[in-house]
């Protein structure tokens, strides 16, 4: 009977799983579901890339020096982040578990890049947590020296700030530290996703390679910082290559974990502020996954009518976007008289002078109705809108200019 599917010769398939067995009985390894997924995601890029090698042999030969070019003397063998994690031994999902994450990875789609159109090969199934009531929960022993290292390291990060006591417990209990080399490629794109990873030590590169053209640089990674969401997330191929540009040291999180108790809240945030973002005119330029990152550090507050945001001559330590409602922006001339020189509503945004050019506000923004802000504090705002500052600039010198013209008539 004709299926419709080909399958490999039962040749290819005895020996691949030969090959299979013996270096299982080599390693006997204790979770061997993964191990397993480990194996056959390790001989599938190999067969990717040489494929690739194939169709175009000359890029192969010619970017030897490219950080993505996965020279062996740079970079190592070409792995994907978990195969070299024979030291995470005590994750202890459960069957279940390891039984959803072998049928999701039977059905991965070919590597996507997260681009403008990645939300279709989102399925509403995949941005479904883990359920918490079959979590058996991961505990790798740790030093409180180690704990301590952690609790400084998520503490910057915006995705553990809403955990309570034991949710941040069993995360710290997961996680498993890991020292690697300058040059290691920790995540590889196309690979399977296993972990999610937070920096406490070094700088990491985050490249993307679309269509076989070279691979382009889209952010980079310190303390603090974190990636290897998406493909937890969505149950899709890692999305992007991450390579140490120093020694580093992280902290990975199992899938399990991640999905259980990180998830939830990191795509609650990201869907609610997604549309809103969206709409703000100063974002427009960025990348749908630049916005994400931003929704993940934005911070709701809000204001009654007539309440002070920020202050003319303090000093700014945040940058507020308006959700919902109005501000008046106020300047006060030299015999301590206010005047309002703007008002903004929903989309507007204030408070980034003060950071731009670290100096005190230069004006205060009152409430004029219920007011509803998303705010960034000063550190993300700088890391998370970098793209966007020569806007920002340009922006304060057209208001600078509006700001002059009226305090000329005001005199
Ligand atoms: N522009 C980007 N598109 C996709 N992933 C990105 C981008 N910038 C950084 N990343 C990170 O790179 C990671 C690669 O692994 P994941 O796909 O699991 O999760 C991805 C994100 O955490």
């Amino acid at each position: 009977m004709d299926t419709g599917f080909s399958f490999a010769q039962p040749d290819d398939y005895t020996q691949l799983l030969t090959e299979l067995h013996s270096e299982y009985c080599r390693d006997q390894p204790e979770d061997v579901l993964q191990y397993c997924a480990n194996f056959f995601n390790h001989r599938l890029q190999e067969q990717r890339t040489m494929l690739r090698q194939q169709r175009n042999p000359q890029n192969f030969e010619d970017n030897e020096l490219h950080p993505l070019a996965g020279h062996n003397q740079m970079f190592g063998d070409q792995l994907s982040d978990s195969d070299k994690d024979d030291d995470f031994e005590s994750i202890e999902a459960s069957d279940e578990e390891r039984d959803e994450f072998t049928g999701e990875l039977l059905s991965m789609a070919p590597p996507p890049t997260y681009s403008r159109d990645r939300r279709t090969s989102v399925s509403a199934e995949s941005m479904a947590p883990t359920q918490g009531r079959d979590f058996v929960k991961t505990v790798i022993p740790k030093s409180p020296e180690q704990c301590a290292r952690i609790r400084e390291s998520v503490g910057n990060n915006f995705l553990f700030r809403s955990l309570d006591e034991e949710q941040y417990q069993d995360v710290v209990d997961a996680m498993a530290e890991k020292q690697l080399p300058i040059h290691e490629r920790v995540i590889e794109q196309g690979a399977v996703g296993d972990y999610f990873y937070v920096v406490e030590h070094g700088t990491l590169d985050c490249y993307i390679t679309k269509n076989d053209a070279e691979p382009v640089k889209v952010t980079s990674y310190e303390a603090g910082g974190s990636f290897g969401e998406l493909a937890l997330m969505y149950n899709a191929p890692r999305a992007a290559t991450i390579i140490a540009t120093s020694d580093v040291v992280l902290w990975a999180l199992d899938r399990v974990t991640f999905r259980t108790i990180l998830m939830e809240n990191t795509s609650r945030k990201r869907r609610m502020y997604e549309t809103f973002l969206e709409e703000v005119h100063l974002l427009k330029s960025l990348e749908p996954y630049e916005r994400h990152k931003i929704a993940d550090a934005l911070e709701s507050v809000h204001f009654e009518d007539g309440q002070k945001v920020v202050t003319q001559g303090d000093i700014g330590d945040h940058f507020f976007i308006i959700e919902s409602g109005k501000a008046g922006v106020f300047k006060t001339d030299g015999e301590g008289t206010a005047h309002q020189v703007n008002q903004l509503s929903r989309g507007s945004y204030f408070g980034e002078l003060a950071l731009l050019n670290d100096s005190p506000r230069v004006a205060s923004v009152i409430a004029q109705e219920y007011l509803k802000c998303a705010t960034l504090g000063k550190k993300a705002f700088t890391r998370l809108l970098g793209p966007v500052h020569e806007i920002l600039k340009r922006n304060s010198e057209n208001y600078y200019a509006v700001i002059n013209q009226q305090e000329r008539q005001i005199e």
